[in-house]
């Protein structure tokens, strides 16, 4: 038989007592005093706990298991918003919860998030919602390669860390944000300051990111498919020489590599391809990005792709299972967003920058806003920085004797 533990208590302050029954909205909360209140904790009730406001709707949702919903446990005010807390029942996972999340969003009429920990479900309730607009701002992040990459609900910086998700696939329909994204992307590398080699493919004629080019980390920049063919098997040839330079000094990655004594430590590369599909059909071009996707995991070589094609084709099982980490920008319906994030979700995003990132989990996103305008201001002093750098190699090449420079332990051989 059904029981209902709002009955059950308010019969139980009946018999001990002075009670006072509030009912209101989804449930009826009891207040008692004196004896009912120590007769109630000495039965080990909790009066907070059975005035569960969440009882209907998980009902209504069959978040239920033999007649048992989750146990309210508390209400948080934090500063997104606030945070429901509820047990878990035996035989029930986070995932029963996250099918219903939709639902739960419905009825509460705000974004949430579910998590979990120790038998305890977490709802965080936004009560703002995303920014539409974020401005760019640079911030210097921990990783050599780690940069933040917008803002998520609760006004979070979201970072991503190219070094630990290895290549990173960027996807959505024509105006949904690409170029901007990889804009900040790449301004971000510029200005952290690492010691990071950059290769630029761009196919549009180099129209997307001439702006980077005279820029100080900027090694190559391809403009056209004959140019990017010889880029992609350069590296394809670094990152074989990589690891034979790792067996043969027993390391394992670049990070192992860098720590060793007397030896010229590597620089991290950073391929970035806008439009990925035009390689496709050009003999070889798009085989050479998924070697190299495949290959380089750990020796400092990373690919950024983006494409507006999402076309099961383009984005094929040999790139998808070698690029897991995924930001999917808004598409023309489902079947796009199933191709690139493998779940429905970017035909419902508003567009101009807003994402989810796809790296385990799903996290909705808004990307930093940055015009062409404002980047070329922030990178422009590194334009100057390469010139210098060019000039003191023409002069340092009429030396004769190059030993003193190495003893001031200048690297003659980069060619940045
Ligand atoms: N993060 C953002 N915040 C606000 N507006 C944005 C953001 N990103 C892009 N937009 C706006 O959305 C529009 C499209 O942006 P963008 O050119 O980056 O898209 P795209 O996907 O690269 O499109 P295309 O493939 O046609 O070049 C522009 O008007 C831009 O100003």
């Amino acid at each position: 038989m059904k029981k209902n533990n709002e009955v059950e208590l308010f019969g139980l302050c009946l018999v001990l007592g002075i009670g006072t029954v509030v009912a209101g909205g989804d449930g009826v909360q009891v207040l008692g005093y004196g004896l009912s209140t120590l007769g109630a904790s000495m039965l080990g009730f909790s009066l907070i706990n059975n005035a569960n406001p969440y009882n209907n709707l998980f009902r209504a949702l069959k978040l239920e298991i033999n007649d048992r919903v989750p146990k309210f446990l508390e209400r948080k005010e934090t500063n997104y918003g606030y945070c429901l807390t509820f047990r878990l029942l035996a035989g029930m996972s986070t995932d029963d919860f996250e099918k219903k999340k939709l639902a739960i969003e419905q009825h509460l009429n705000r974004k949430i998030e579910i998590t979990y920990n120790n038998w305890r479900i977490f709802i965080k309730v936004y009560e703002k919602q995303l920014e539409e607009l974020i401005p760019y701002e640079f911030s210097k992040c921990k990783g050599i390669l780690e940069f933040n990459i917008g803002k998520v609900l609760g006004d979070k910086t979201l970072n991503l860390d190219l070094e630990k998700a290895v290549h990173l696939l960027i996807a959505g329909e024509t105006g949904s944000g690409k170029s901007t994204l990889v804009r900040s992307i790449i301004t971000n590398i510029v200005l952290s300051r690492r010691k990071v080699s950059l290769h630029l493919i761009d196919l549009k004629n180099g129209a997307e990111f001439n702006l980077f080019r005279k820029s100080n980390i900027v090694k190559t920049f391809s403009r056209n498919i004959d140019e990017a063919e010889v880029v992609l098997e350069n590296l394809i040839e670094e990152v074989n020489k990589r690891y034979d330079l790792f067996f043969e000094n027993d390391v394992v990655d670049i990070r192992e590599y860098n720590k060793l004594k007397n030896i010229k430590k590597l620089d991290y590369q950073i391929c970035i391809i806008d439009e990925f599909a035009d390689l496709q059909n050009e003999k070889g071009s798009i085989s050479s990005v998924e070697v190299l996707a495949a290959k380089a995991r750990a020796c400092g070589v990373h690919l950024i792709i983006s494409t507006q094609r999402p076309d099961s084709k383009i984005l094929n099982g040999r790139i998808k299972a070698n690029i897991p980490c995924v930001i999917g920008l808004k598409t023309m319906n489902s079947l796009n967003s199933r191709i690139i994030i493998d779940e429905d979700g970017l035909e419902k995003l508003r567009g101009r920058g807003h994402g989810l990132l796809r790296y385990g989990n799903l996290t909705e996103f808004q990307s930093m806003f940055l015009e062409v305008v404002k980047a070329r201001e922030l990178i422009k002093h590194t334009y100057i920085e390469k010139e210098i750098k060019r000039e003191v190699k023409e002069e340092i090449g009429k030396l004769d004797n190059l030993d003193f420079i190495k003893d001031l332990g200048v690297d003659i051989d980069d060619s940045n």
